[in-house]
């Protein structure tokens, strides 16, 4: 039986229920549960703080873990990432009160609060920086206005955290983060279990990103219309009763479906439409 461990708190718990739900696994009630075992589909469910995560996956007793990047990076832990898995996306920065840090280098001295110890360490001596790191839990954009440091490093999503702080990033991001599946480092990732459970995770991932396109066409304009609509190995093109037309089915990216149809259009397509993938497997 597969033991995979989940968030329970945070940004990512609810994105992540909400993924595994969708790949037909069984999902805890009650936000109390600290595990819950699936058996029709063999997988045991460990709800752990999602900053200790990598730590659990890393002792190989949890097989497979959900976690953010920035968090598996900043623990420092023997686990690596295996699937994307394009939700929790966020960068992580340093910011300061306008004017007082123009860059980097400007950090030399000065004190930053993180929550993110490990990648703030790790930056600042591959900088050559020497600054001191006061740890804080959470809420670092404060520590500026009350004097626990003059810099923050923290995660930014839309950026409306430390606006209404009154502070702006400084230099470039630090790192890019999202939801990441994360297995111990060195462990074998083509185990079959692991691979049907990622296999999963992908055709939620795919049906998030594609959709199913249909329309009609006439035969000379077949080769442009299969090059708007290339599908994902080759789209399947089927006779219609109407001689000189065929039907075309290839799955798009949803977030050009409409260019497409209007491209579609264009060139003389008809009966163009597009439907949801429920599930799928690649
Ligand atoms: N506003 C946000 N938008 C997107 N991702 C975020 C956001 N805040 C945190 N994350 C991501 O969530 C993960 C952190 O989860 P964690 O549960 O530790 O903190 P949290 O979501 O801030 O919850 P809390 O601080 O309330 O415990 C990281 O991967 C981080 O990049
Ligand atoms: O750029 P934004 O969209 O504002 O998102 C980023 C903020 O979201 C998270 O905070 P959270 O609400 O989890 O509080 P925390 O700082 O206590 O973790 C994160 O720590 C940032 O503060
Ligand atoms: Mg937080």
């Amino acid at each position: 039986m597969l033991r995979i461990a989940v968030p329970n708190k945070g940004s990512l718990a609810g994105p992540a229920a909400e993924m595994l739900h969708e790949a037909g696994y069984r999902q805890r009630r009650e936000s109390k549960e600290l595990r819950i075992v699936d058996p029709a589909n063999e997988v045991e469910f460990f709800y752990l703080r999602p900053r200790d995560i990598a730590i659990y996956v890393a002792t190989g007793r949890l097989d497979i873990g959900i976690t953010g990047r920035d968090l598996l990076i900043d623990s420092g832990a023997g686990a690596e990432e295996i699937l994307p898995l394009g939700f929790a996306r966020s960068t992580f920065r340093y910011a300061a009160k306008p004017g007082t840090v123009d860059d980097i280098t400007d950090l030399n001295g000065k004190t930053v609060a993180t929550s993110y110890e490990g990648i703030v360490a790790k930056h600042l001596a591959d900088a050559g920086i020497d600054a001191s790191i006061v740890h804080l839990d959470g809420a670092v954009e404060t520590a500026i206005e009350l004097g626990v440091a003059e810099v923050v490093a923290d995660v930014v999503e839309t950026g409306t955290s430390l606006r209404n702080a009154g502070l702006e990033v400084v230099g470039e991001p630090i790192m890019k983060s999202e939801a990441v599946v994360v297995r111990r480092t060195g462990a074998d990732a083509e185990e079959p279990e692991v691979q049907r459970f990622l296999r999963r995770l992908q055709g939620v991932l795919v049906a998030r990103t594609y959709v199913m396109m249909d329309y009609d066409c006439r035969v000379e304009q077949l080769e442009k219309a299969v090059a708007l609509t290339p599908g994902l190995e080759s789209p399947t093109v089927s006779p219609l009763h109407n001689e000189g037309w065929v039907a075309v089915r290839a799955m798009v990216p949803a977030d050009e479906a409409q260019r497409i149809m209007d491209d579609l259009y264009g060139i003389g397509a008809r009966a163009i439409l597009t439907t949801a993938i429920h599930a799928c497997r690649l």
